[in-house]
């Protein structure tokens, strides 16, 4: 009452020279007067309670018009003139208080030596400078305490202390919470044995804090979901000491809530020229360690159950939750208003509105910036929790009972949890409740974390006061590390899968170029071999080159002293043709005669008669070369075979499978044996001959008494009878058709050493007159063997 006196003087015209013409009049000198007085004595530190007759002046102000001033007029005249006289004296202490204040003025005569003024300007000079530095500092140390505690990641915790309610101030409770004028975040606690207890918070709220005083350092915490930071507010505290009101308010008073969605909505707008946001909204609550949706309206439908479940690493979420999306305030308002309706709230002794159950609201952010393309997906947790009792305090009962335990086990998980993340314990217990398990990424996570810890003044309250103030402290010296901007999942996962393609790709593409070298080495060692075998090539051509030289020297000469040999032979033969023409004698065997062309003679073994597929060709090797007989070996003339001859044989043995390759065709010479038959002339061969010729049978029917020439021999091998053994007979039979497994030994080496190899040498004075002839004297057929007779 007696703070409103001033406020009352700014309209009053205080004018004390002149004297009071009336009772009114009077009175109205004497306010002003005491007015004067009262700020008088307020400047001199006089305490205002003891100015004497104030509670009359306040009386005296409450009186209005003449009629009530002259009804005092008879009652208050020595009292009148007792202030006349106070007045007159307070005039005169005016007057001294001046002409002493004029003394005290310091001029620039007060100071004879013009130094000292110089002096005292100069002081005051850098006092102002030293008064600015300090308030620049003192700003910088703010700063640098707030990037102290962001990088330190501490959850912020922020104090608001509520007025003495109605109830309180009747029951004349007082307050125990003390605030220092100077210092905007620390309070004191009064405890019952008189001590002080000093709290510290980054913000302290006093009892005449509005909400947007509370709203203004709760703005760039919430903001920062916007640039993708996951933000969680919770209000904490003793039941009834004003979290809901913190946080959703009033019509009136609109709380944290609804300033957060209302700044949201006009920053994204502002921001819409480069940023384009999308703003969703869950609200549930944990009802009796129950989670409820509140968005479902579940009035005619059954509850559906819904259960925590870690999507991702860190992250949280309960599939199932209705999730709206919301694209203007109003709209998003009308959502939690019907949200905060369905909300569970009971009465308790405490609270007549009491909230039973922990309410959430989600509002999930999702940014692009139209500029970079970069996707954020943030959310905003704001939790007004139950209010934390104790049991014995309140009176509750049944359900309210029940409520009351499942409201303090999940609080008491929440101080678990804190209390593990305080000591940096290796398990924090989040899991024990579905509060502690829904905030888990709030708390030790990532996230910007505020907590308001609400406390009463009451003395009444002290012991949950100081319960919520120890809890609060442990709560702020968690540190959780850093915030750190939140990437839209989604585009994660997108780019993930891009890596681990890129990756896989990367894996081919080695395995491919590994494919590549090892082939391109296998190429440069195939080149190698390559290079090798055309080397050997050409050394074998060479070679080749040199023994054909070599050879058709040989041949020549051979064939030199051949033709002398037979040009005599054909003279003795003359000679004995006339001698016979002459005495006609019986041809005698003649054991000195050599065998034709000093080819051994030997009787060819009858061929076996299940060959009958064998199809000689009989080519009489006459000079003329008239003479063509073919015919089967079987049906062969007998007649024929008895005369002496020479016959060349090409043979190619019978295609036993149908892979066999081709052989070229050998040839042979042979020379057959004309039986006679009073010779005695043997060979090693005659006697199997004479059988054969005994038996009827032909002798050229047994291939193994065939002779035939070495076809591989670079010379003609002049074989006497008497290596005419079934040794050489062996040797010789290897040339007759080479077994299939050496044909096949033989089809992989170098064509040209295996054309060199096989290519059939063939050293015969024959063979040299069919060539000068200009033609082949025998046929190359399969399965048939061809006979050059001569
Ligand atoms: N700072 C404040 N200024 C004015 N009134 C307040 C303030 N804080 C709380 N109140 C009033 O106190 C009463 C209880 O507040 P509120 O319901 O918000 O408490 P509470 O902590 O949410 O309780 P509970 O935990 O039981 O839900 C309300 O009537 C509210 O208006």
């Amino acid at each position: 009452m007696v703070e409103m006196i001033p406020e009352n003087c700014d309209h009053v015209v205080p004018d004390h020279d002149s004297k009071p013409s009336s009772a009114s009049e009077t009175i109205k000198t004497l306010e002003a007067a005491t007015c004067e007085l009262d700020g008088y004595v307020n400047d001199k530190g006089i305490a205002t309670q003891e100015v004497e007759g104030s509670d009359l002046v306040d009386e005296s102000s409450e009186s209005n018009g003449t009629q009530e001033a002259s009804s005092y007029q008879g009652q208050t005249l020595p009292i009148l003139q007792k202030i006349i006289d106070l007045s007159a004296k307070i005039q005169d202490l005016k007057k001294d208080h001046t002409v002493l204040s004029d003394q005290v003025k310091l001029t620039t005569h007060s100071f004879p030596d013009p130094e000292v003024l110089n002096t005292i300007q100069l002081l005051s000079m850098e006092h102002e400078l030293l008064k600015k530095k300090y308030l620049d500092e003192s700003s910088e140390r703010k700063r640098l305490y707030n990037e102290v505690i962001e990088l330190k990641g501490n959850i912020r915790v922020f104090c608001r202390c509520r007025p003495l309610n109605p109830n309180e101030i009747s029951t004349g409770s007082s307050s125990v919470i003390e605030f220092e004028s100077s210092l905007d975040n620390e309070l004191q606690v009064i405890c019952s044995d008189s001590s002080k207890k000093q709290f510290k918070f980054d913000h302290v709220f006093r009892p005449e804090d509005n909400q947007e005083a509370v709203f203004a350092q709760t703005k760039p915490i919430v903001t920062s979901v916007l640039d993708g930071f996951n933000v969680c507010i919770f209000a904490y505290g003793q039941t009834g000491t004003g979290k809901t009101f913190t946080m959703e308010g009033t019509p009136e008073n609109r709380g944290v809530n609804y300033r957060t969605l209302e700044e949201l909505f006009r920053i994204s707008k502002d921001r819409g020229g480069f940023m384009r946001y999308e703003l969703c909204v869950s609200m549930l609550e944990v009802y009796n360690e129950k989670i409820r949706d509140l968005l479902v309206d579940s009035t005619n439908q059954p509850t559906k159950k819904l259960e925590i479940k870690q999507v991702a690493e860190g992250t949280i979420d309960v599939p199932g939750l209705v999730e709206a999306c919301v694209y203007g305030f109003e709209e998003m308002w009308e959502l939690l208003k019907s949200g905060s309706r369905a909300r569970s709230v009971g009465s308790t002794s405490a609270n007549e509105l009491s909230s039973r159950s922990h309410c959430l609201l989600r509002v999930t952010v999702k940014g692009e910036n139209l500029i970079n393309g970069q996707r954020t997906r943030s959310q905003l947790w704001l939790v007004d929790l139950a209010g934390s009792e104790r049991v014995g305090r309140i009176d509750v009962e049944g359900e309210r009972l029940k409520e009351s335990q499942f409201i303090n086990k999940s609080l008491s998980a929440l101080g678990d949890v804190i209390s593990s993340l305080a000591s940096k314990t290796a398990h924090i217990p989040y899991r024990n409740s579905k509060l502690t398990h829904m905030l888990q990424s709030s708390l030790g996570g990532d996230c910007k974390t505020l907590m308001f810890v609400q406390i009463s003044p009451s003395a009444s309250d002290l012991g949950e006061t100081l319960c919520s103030l120890n809890f609060a402290s442990r709560v702020r010296g968690i540190e959780s590390g850093p915030a750190r901007k939140q990437a839209d999942l989604t585009e994660l996962f997108k780019y993930k899968q891009m890596a681990e393609k890129a990756k896989q790709d990367e894996k081919e593409t080695k395995k491919l170029q590994d494919g590549l070298q090892s082939l391109q080495l296998r190429l440069a060692a195939r080149e190698h071999i390559c290079r090798n075998l055309q080397e050997k090539v050409r050394d074998l051509e060479n070679q080749l080159g040199e023994e054909r030289k070599t050879r058709l020297k040989q041949e020549t000469r051979a064939f030199a002293a051949a033709s002398h040999q037979s040009s005599a032979s054909s003279f003795r033969k003359q000679a004995a043709q006339k001698t016979a023409v002459e005495k006609k004698p019986p041809l005698a065997p003649s054991k000195s005669r050599l065998p034709l062309r000093r080819i051994t003679n030997f009787m060819p073994p009858a061929l076996p008669p299940k060959k009958p597929s064998y199809t000689t060709s009989v080519v009489p090797s006459s000079m003329d070369g008239k003479e063509n007989i073919s015919t089967t070996l079987a049906g062969r003339n007998q007649k024929s075979l008895i005369l002496p001859r020479r016959i060349s044989i090409a043979v190619r043995p019978p295609t036993t499978t149908t892979s066999q390759i081709l052989q070229p065709k050998r040839r042979v010479s042979i020379a057959t044996y004309r039986p006679e038959p009073n010779s005695h002339m043997t060979t090693p061969l005659h006697t199997s001959a004479s059988r054969f010729n005994n038996g009827r049978q032909s002798f050229m029917r047994d291939p193994r008494k065939a002779r035939y020439s070495r076809l591989f021999s670079p010379m003609p091998e002049l074989t006497t009878e008497a290596e005419t053994t079934p040794a050489t007979m062996r040797r010789s039979s290897k040339f007759m058709g080479s077994p299939p497994a050496q044909l096949g030994s033989a089809k992989e080496r170098h064509p040209t050493a295996v054309a060199l190899q096989r290519k059939p040498v063939i050293w015969s004075p024959l063979k040299l007159r069919g060539m000068k002839n200009n033609r082949r004297p025998s046929l190359l057929l399969p399965s048939r063997v061809s006979y050059e007779m001569q």
